[in-house]
């Protein structure tokens, strides 16, 4: 028994991994069985259909089976993290734990598998008969020197990507994090001394990418258990290792590490002295990748150098260099092409497609999943980190591009910014619907004014727009404070940003005789229409939308939405024959549905529930679904009876007169309204399925039941859209962050497209 105290970390995974069913993983079908029928097809007698066809064609088992999204994770427990030889069953955690990680990231179907031998051949064999069941294999936590004759071998006897997550996972990610860390420090790749400290796995596998990236042989130093890897060593060697060995004096760590640039650590905790550290050159890059516990800790490495930048594999430090921002999307790119194997070619573009986002600015939710964390591209940000949702839509596709242009690709994509959509929404119950949008937008691009101009979120989101290709930001605010605040953020250049300074503004005489005639019998006088103009963001930002000078706008990063509601309204009417309402969209489940009013009309008569229902339709086909309204009530079809029902029913017969072209149908109750079996005890109903289009008869169930799903349902909201405007405009919360903002942004586009 161990005896050894637990840390915190220890205890509480130990109570995570015995929680509920035992372990991270289990397997959920994805067809239908509770039917006779479902039986027979997906089982006997059906299933022996595919079972032919496969047998006639085996490239067919890639459409009528799990093969090609599904990874096998396999190890024998040799080399467990940094842990040694634990043994094959003792590392299924760590398996177990990589294959969600697969699900999780990258939407690849994986499962572990723990072979219990240390034999090369043995386990060879193993591996080798099932490549029929899988669409690639990830090797795992397999020691060196074995790991390269196994990898090797089963390249050689596979004919899908067998892939050592150690050495090459692992190599791919401390590569992005070189090229960052040499471009924030002013060093080049070629000239910089590298000491790698571990001769395994994932060591030699560091060393020859960078090498293949141009670091010379000459100027690294690879160290083992038993020091300096010099020329003419002859104990602990085998050839790989031979293959480093360089002509040099320094025959300790210590001393490889005089006057290094750059230390690799891919050994053991606590390898690392900070005397250690002091001796290396100014700007030292550290990357102590050893797990669980570093080389050396970023705390250590800090009493001895400020100016140094660290990196290590753990996910509670800055900077996490470790290879789970590579297995899954490297297999997502590899299988989403078919690809044959995963080469050179595949691990650069990888690398370099990581190194590149680093340097872009980070959505407010990543930096919110690391609690609130500026991630900016810096010492302390030289990488992504593995919750970004990015990273899904950036490493798969460049991945794919070097399977297809290095000739190792099976299927290749034809659609490159298709395969790009599809994969961010793979993760995203939002992002069909935003994609979807986005690319009738991108065709036609709008100008969107950005009416909080001056705001760190609106500055970072107008950037977003503009870098997305949405169209062209209009920001209004003082030209000064914006370029301040973006040279701070490093947000690049201003190209194809406009800004607008109300109080300097050509427009203003215009805009306050334009404004005054609206308000002069409300009583404003021409001064006051003056300040307004001059003084509110949100009338100036209007006032550009009003007369022409942008297609539309968004705001309300800085006040509430009520407030927002009546300064937009002195400028902007409602359509006639139309109603102001908010409309919120809310996916859960695999479902969307709509929800109104959710901002306005606090007890709305029949007729504006029949015009709400009406706009809602609308909007709801713009966006690409096709309306089924429901009113929603406590009772259904008259019972219970109560006289707050009566609103919802006459809605619906103000609806019947007026002939609209959309199915609705009401009152009923939310179940009813969303469940196509309920529905069939009224087989009068109108409504060809559930409802998508929910109106409510009042602001308070509106706007509880959409928070409500949002909160305990786990659903994804966009809105409240404003609705009715004669010219668009969208008004965001208050804590919204820049992809909500990126978002409505987008929205008002497209209002103004459909305008
Ligand atoms: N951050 C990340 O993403 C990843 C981190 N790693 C980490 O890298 C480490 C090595 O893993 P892997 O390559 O798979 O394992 P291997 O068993 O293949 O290799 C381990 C290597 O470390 C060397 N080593 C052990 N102790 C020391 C020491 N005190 N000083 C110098 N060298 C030492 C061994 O030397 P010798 O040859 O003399 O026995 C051997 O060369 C682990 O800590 C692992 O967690 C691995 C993969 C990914
Ligand atoms: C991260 C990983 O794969 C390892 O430490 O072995
Ligand atoms: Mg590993």
């Amino acid at each position: 028994m161990d005896d050894t105290p637990k840390t915190n970390v220890e205890h509480d995974s130990l109570l995570m991994h015995a929680s509920g069913r035992p372990g991270k993983i289990e397997i959920v079908p994805t067809k239908p069985l509770t039917t006779q029928r479902d039986l027979s097809l997906a089982y006997s007698p059906g299933v022996a259909a595919p079972c032919k066809e496969i047998a006639r064609d085996p490239s067919l088992a890639y459409d009528y089976t799990a093969k090609g999204n599904l990874v096998a994770v396999i190890s024998n427990g040799t080399a467990v993290l940094g842990l040694g030889d634990l043994g094959a069953l003792a590392g299924k955690p760590v398996m177990e734990g990589k294959a969600v990680l697969f699900k999780k990231f990258a939407d690849v179907d994986a499962i572990d598998l723990e072979v219990d031998t240390k034999e090369v051949d043995q386990f060879v064999n193993a591996v080798r008969y099932l490549g029929p069941s899988f669409g690639g294999i990830n090797l795992e936590d397999i020691k060196a020197p074995e790991c390269f004759i196994i990898e090797q071998q089963l390249r050689e006897l596979m004919d899908i990507p067998v892939f050592h997550d150690d050495q090459h996972g692992t190599a791919i990610i401390a590569a992005a994090g070189l090229i960052n860390a040499c471009e924030l420090t002013g060093r080049n790749v070629r000239d910089i001394k590298v000491v790698v400290n571990g001769a395994g796995a994932a060591g030699i596998a560091c060393l020859e990418l960078i090498k293949a990236m141009g670091c010379r042989h000459e100027n690294v130093i690879l160290c083992d258990t038993k020091g300096v890897i010099y020329k003419g060593r002859e104990s602990g060697m085998n050839q790989w290792k031979s293959a480093h060995a360089v002509p040099t004096e320094a025959r300790t760590l210590a001393e490889a590490l005089e006057g290094a640039d750059m230390f690799l650590g891919l050994s053991v905790k606590g390898a690392v002295t900070p005397e250690m550290v002091a001796a290396m050159a100014p700007q030292p890059i550290i990357f102590a990748m050893a797990n669980p516990d570093p080389e050396i800790t970023p705390e250590e490495v800090r009493t001895v150098r400020k100016d140094a930048i660290v990196a290590t594999g753990r996910s509670d430090y800055p900077n996490q260099i470790n290879n789970v921002l590579g297995f899954p999307y490297i297999f997502r790119g590899a299988l989403d092409v078919r690809a044959r194997t995963i080469n050179e070619e595949m691990k650069v573009a990888a690398a370099k497609a990581i190194a590149a986002l680093a340097r872009e600015d980070v959505p407010d939710e990543v930096a919110a999943a690391y609690s609130g964390r500026r991630l900016r591209f810096g010492p302390e940000y030289i990488i992504p980190v593995p919750f970004d949702p990015r990273l899904i839509a950036t490493i798969p596709p460049a991945v794919a591009k070097a399977a297809m242009e290095s000739g190792v690709a099976q299927k290749p994509i034809i659609d490159m910014a298709a395969y790009r959509h599809e994969l961010s929404e793979r993760l995203d119950p939002m992002a069909a619907t935003m994609n979807a949008i986005a690319s009738e937008v991108i065709g036609n691009p709008q100008r969107v004014v950005f009416a909080e101009g001056e705001e760190e979120k609106a500055i970072r989101a107008a950037v977003a727009f503009r870098n997305a290709g949405y169209g062209h930001p209009v920001l209004v605010g003082r030209e000064d404070r914006i370029e301040d605040t973006m040279k701070a953020m490093g947000l690049g250049s201003l190209d194809g940003i406009e800004i607008h300074n109300a109080a300097k503004s050509s427009h203003t005489k215009e805009y306050t005789d334009f404004l005054y005639k609206r308000l002069q019998r409300e009583g404003y006088l021409y001064r006051d229409c003056q300040r307004l103009v001059n003084q509110d963001r949100n009338v100036f930002g209007a006032c550009l939308v009003a007369m022409g000078d942008a297609d539309s706008m968004v705001t309300g990063l800085t006040r509430t939405h009520a407030v927002v509601v009546k300064e937009i309204a002195k400028v902007i009417d409602t359509r006639p024959n139309e109603l102001m309402f908010g409309l919120t969209m809310l996916i859960t489940r695999g479902r969307t549905v709509f929800i109104c009013d959710t901002t306005i009309h606090e007890t709305p008569t029949a007729e504006q529930l029949a015009d709400i229902a009406t706009g809602a339709a609308n909007k709801v086909r713009q966006m690409g679904h096709e309306p089924r309204v429901a009113f929603l009530s406590y009772s259904t079809f008259g019972s219970p009876q109560g006289g707050e029902t009566t609103r919802a029913r006459e809605a619906k017969e103000i609806l019947d007169r007026r002939s609209v072209d959309f199915e609705y149908d009401g009152e009923m109750g939310a179940n009813v309204a969303l469940d196509a079996e309920l529905q069939k005890v009224y087989p009068f109903t109108r409504l060809s399925g559930p409802a998508n289009v929910l109106v409510m008869p009042g602001l308070h169930s509106a706007n509880i039941s959409y928070k409500l799903l949002h909160k305990l349902g786990g659903g994804t909201v966009i809105g409240p859209m404003l609705i009715g405007l004669a010219a668009p405009v969208q008004i965001v919360h208050l804590d919204a962050n820049v992809s909500d903002v990126v978002n409505m942004a987008l929205i008002a586009a497209h209002d103004a497209l459909k305008r």
